[in-house]
Formats: structure tokens, sequence, C-alpha cells
């Protein structure tokens, strides 16, 4: 049987994140304290102008001071929807990895591990064996310290009050002798009373709302603000993480004056305005307690307002919607095809589900948030090749969600990607995908978690071009864009480009953390094996 995946190479098991790390580097500019991790590192790039109708390239080298905090404390993760599918799966998973539990399936035994987390079940590569040139990958979790999924301290909140033993059972996802070991302990985890604004949401889901909190909205602001707190001091936690895995709602319509300004947004709160959604008053209690407040759904919870009001008080904030199957499988694809040269013209994505969330968007206001964060997740790499595709042009893309109760949690994906190739050739692909809907978001939670709690513990000054060091430090814009990997429409801040590539999401977070210990981007040139003397 395999080993328990929380049984490191050397035995280390949780709370290994800030003690024991795996390598250190040997830099004059790196410096380990007791506290941190300081490093100095010149940022290279390539500013590209215009003469004429040619590009001049010229490289750039933009020096910056990063400072990490080593010590990572005691962390709790709070879930909005943690009755849910996702939360109650991904509170078994942590339960079950932390005990190292083993569980009969008709398969045989099964144990517990975190398969489908980037942070957890990925490697990076740290360099080159200096002897035998051999490539050395650590688990992606070493690179900076960071919180171990199995020390987090789990709560939330759900409009529906039923405990987590009994949601687990609702939501029909994990074996029965799993649920069997977990279970006493979540019989005794029960969801806070939440915010429900029945507009936003199916109004199929009203059956399940017994568990909500009555009062103004301003009112709901101030109670989730004190849940936080009260969670924070009950655990005797050093921070907080919040992350909606609750319904997915209908847009909220942008109106100046009420929700395009922070001064606006907490007027229209305090008047109760009808356009500010239940994850909005999330975001903004998360905001104004400095928690971050990460969105794995796809409705605008960022509105402008909130935007700015992060901005405002230095909070961390990220979304929209974990990109866990279909369209991850997409952005891979169209990154590979198009960049191969491949012309994409059709992109056909029909999926249906019968778990609760399959419910929620069989209403076309829900469906519509879901349908826009599932087609854009092509264009930046399609207008990236303008060899392929002239300014404005980009491939046919439908996207259809069905309710189908019979298969639950079992989401059946069906798509077919058409191009042209060489000499009016064309290329279809079909693809057939059962994505475990639960099985693969639960992981992306965590790894959301863990990298928002890292960010919190980042910060950085530059060096001006004369030389002399410019800022105190600082910490990364309020818009988490570093999240991009677990998510389907990547918030970035304001101005900033959404980059939808796979590839470089995973390329971006594995060496802005290389970056905080001095190393320079993993550029897989390889020219060692190249250059031969
Ligand atoms: N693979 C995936 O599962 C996946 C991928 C991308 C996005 N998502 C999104 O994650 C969310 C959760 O997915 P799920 O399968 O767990 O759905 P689910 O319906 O099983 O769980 C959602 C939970 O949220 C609760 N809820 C609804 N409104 C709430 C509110 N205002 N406050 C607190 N709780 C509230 C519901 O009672 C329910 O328990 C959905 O929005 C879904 O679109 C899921
Ligand atoms: O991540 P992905 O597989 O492309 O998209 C999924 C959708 O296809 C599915 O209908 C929805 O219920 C899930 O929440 C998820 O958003």
């Amino acid at each position: 049987m395999a080993p328990h995946a929380n049984e490191f190479p050397d035995g280390r098991g949780a709370n290994s994140a800030a003690s024991n790390e795996l390598f250190t580097v040997r830099s004059p500019n790196v410096i380990y304290t007791d506290d941190a991790i300081k490093s100095t590192y010149t940022y290279r790039t390539t500013k590209v102008t215009k003469a004429g109708n040619k590009y001049v390239a010229e490289p750039l080298e933009t020096v910056y001071d990063f400072n990490v905090q080593r010590k990572v404390g005691k962390v709790g993760l709070m879930l909005v929807g943690w009755g849910g599918n996702n939360g109650t799966t991904v509170t078994a998973g942590i339960i079950a990895n932390r005990d190292g539990l083993t569980w009969e399936t008709r398969e045989g035994p099964r144990c517990a591990n975190y398969y489908g987390s980037v942070i957890m079940g990925s490697t990076i590569k740290l360099g080159n064996e200096a002897e035998t040139g051999k490539e050395i990958h650590i688990p992606f979790h070493d690179i900076l310290p960071m919180v171990h999924p199995n020390d987090l301290v789990l709560g939330g909140w759900d409009i529906s009050g039923m405990n987590l033993a009994d949601a687990m059972d609702r939501a029909a996802v994990l074996e029965p002798d799993l649920k069997r070991q977990v279970k006493k302990e979540m019989q005794n985890m029960v969801p806070l009373p939440s915010v429900y604004y029945p507009d936003f949401i199916a109004a199929n889901q009203e059956d399940r709302a017994d568990n909500i909190l009555k009062g103004t909205k301003e009112e709901h602001v101030e109670k989730i603000r004190s849940d936080i707190r009260n969670f924070k001091a009950e655990k005797n936690l050093d921070k907080i993480i919040v992350l909606w895995t609750a319904n997915t709602e209908r847009y909220a319509e942008i109106i100046p004056g009420v929700n395009d300004t922070a001064q606006n947004l907490l007027a229209a709160i305090k008047a109760g305005h009808d356009e500010v959604a239940p994850s909005t008053i999330f975001a903004i209690a998360c905001i104004q307690e400095g928690v971050p407040f990460i969105n794995g759904s796809p409705q605008n919870t960022f509105v402008p307002g909130a935007i700015e009001l992060a901005e405002q008080r230095k909070s961390f904030i990220g979304g929209d919607d974990f990109k866990s199957g279909q369209t991850k499988m997409k952005s891979a694809l169209v990154d590979f095809l198009v960049n191969a040269g491949i012309k994409l013209t059709s992109i056909a994505s029909y999926n249906h589900l019968g778990n609760n969330d399959g419910r929620n968007l069989s209403e076309q206001k829900t469906f519509r948030s879901k349908e826009i964060s599932k087609s854009n997740v092509v264009d930046d790499m399609v207008e990236a090749n303008s060899v392929l595709y002239k300014k404005g042009e980009h491939p046919d893309h439908t996207v259809v969600i069905k309710y189908m109760p019979a298969v639950g949690d079992s989401k059946r994906a069906l798509d077919e990607y058409y191009g042209e190739i060489f000499l009016g050739g064309h290329q279809t692909i079909s693809m057939s995908n059962v994505c475990e809907d639960s099985l693969l978001a639960s992981p992306l939670i965590i790894d959301l978690a863990l990298i928002a709690e890292l960010m919190t513990r980042i910060t950085w000054k530059s060096h001006a071009s004369n030389g002399v060091v410019t800022k105190d430090y600082r910490g990364f814009h309020s818009v988490l864009s570093i999240l991009s990997y677990m998510l389907k429409a990547p918030c970035t801040p304001p101005g900033a480009p959404v980059i939808n590539s796979l590839a470089k999401q995973r390329a971006a977070m594995s060496n802005i953390f290389r970056a905080c210990v001095g190393l320079d981007p993993e550029s897989d040139m390889t020219l060692e094996h190249k250059l031969f003397a």
C-alpha cells in the first residue's frame, strides 16, 4: 500500500512548514535570520518600444528586496458554504490526512493524500546536481515556509444549519468507510448562520436556507466581522483566511453611486441597497477585518468599490471561480494548440452534473455567471497570436451546463476543439472528461488558502535605478493575481492584464517564490546540455 501521503521522504509530518526547511540558498543576495528570509533579486524584463514600423527591444533590470517572515503561526480557514459538497469534502480530506486514515473501497484500501493540490502534490525544480547535472526537484510546499494543510483550523458559515457529518452524507461524494472514520468529529462542526438574499441565487436553494442571519446588511457585515474575531479568539489563532465556496450568485449590476467606489459601497450597505450581494457583504467584512478573502465562485463579488476598499485597507482579495476540471484542461489545451501554430476556430464545451451546484446553476441568472468565467479563459492566448488571428478575431466558443441529478458530483464534461492546420486541413479533438467536482475543487481550496496565507508574510521594496533603496517594505497589491493558477477568471489589479495560460500561471507562482529566496526563474534553457566545450 502506498505510504501515507503526509509522510515526507524524511518522515516529516505536519508542522514541518517553518522548522526544517529542505534547502538553503548560499548566495551574497540571501540572508537567513531566525525570523525572516531576506533576498535581493534582480528582475529582468524586456522593454519594447516602436521606432517607425520596427520594434526596439531593450533589456531592463529592476532590483527588489524581498522579506519573507518564517514564522507561520496557527492558521484558521473559514469557509462560506462550509456545508456544501466542496466544504464537507475538503474538511473530511484534511481530517483524513491529519490522522493518516486509510479506508476500504471496492478497489481495495485507499489512504489519504493531497493529490490535485499544486502545493502539496507537485514539485519545483531547485536546480541541477553539481557533479552529475541531474535535475533536483523539491516539493512545491518546501520552496518557502508555508502552513501545512493538516494544521488548518476549519470553520465557516452556511445558510443550511446541517452539521458537517450529515452535510457530508447529503453531498454524496466520499466513500462510506472514510465517512465513518471522520463522522464523529464532523458531527460537532456546525456552520454559523449566514447572509441569505434569495434574489442572488436560484430559487431552488430556498429549501435548505434554515440558518440565516436576521437584520440589516450593515448588521450582517458587523456580525461576520465578529464571527471572525470570535473564531480567532476561541481557537487561539494567529491568522484567518476566509474563502467563498458557497453557491454561485448572479452578477450584481455595477451602479454609479452605489458600488463603484469604496465610499459609495459602504454607504450602499448602510442603506441596505438591494444590489449588494451576500458575497460582497463577506468581502467587505473581511477587508475591514484585514483578513484575506478568496472567491471560489464566478460572480462579480469584487465590484469596483470592494477592490478600492481592499486597496485602501491593504487587505488581500482574490478570485474568481475555482479552475478544477473542464476549464483547467481548456486553459492547458488552448495554450498548447495555439502556441503550436494550430488555429483553433471552434471550442464547444458541454457538461452536465447532478450536485447542488448544478441545481443552483439551472437558473439562467446564476448560469450566466458561470458561462462568463468559463468562456473568457482563452482570450489572452488567442490575442497573443497575431499570426493566426486578426485583431478581434477569436474561435467560436460555446458553454453549456445541464443539471442531471443522476450523476451527482461526478460532472461529465464533453468538449470538441476544432481547428485549421496545414494546407486547409482540419484537426478535431473530441474529449470526454469525468471531473469529480468536489474531489478536484477541494485541493484548490487548500492551495488558495496556503498561498493567500503565505502572501501575508511577504513584503518587498525596490531599488531605484540610481541604486538608492527608495521604499520601505510593503505588501503585494491587494488583488492577489498570483492565485490565478487555481482560478478560471483571475482577478488582477486594475489595469493589469489577465493571464489564463495554465503554464504561465504556474511559472509566475513558482518563479515569484524562487525570487523570494534569491533564485532566478527556471528558464528550462539547459544550455549546460547544449553548449558542449
Ligand atoms: N469543481 C467544483 O466543485 C467547482 C469548480 C468551480 C467553482 N465551484 C463553485 O464552488 C461553489 C460551491 O460548489 P459546491 O459543489 O460545494 O456547491 P454546493 O451547492 O454543494 O455548496 C454550496 C453551499 O453554499 C451554501 N450557501 C449558499 N449561499 C450561501 C450564503 N450566502 N452563505 C453561506 N452559505 C451559502 C449552500 O447551502 C451550500 O451548502 C459553487 O459556487 C461552485 O460554482 C465549484
Ligand atoms: O472548473 P470547470 O470544470 O471548468 O467548471 C465546472 C463547471 O463545468 C460545472 O458545471 C460547475 O458546476 C463547477 O462548479 C465548475 O465550475
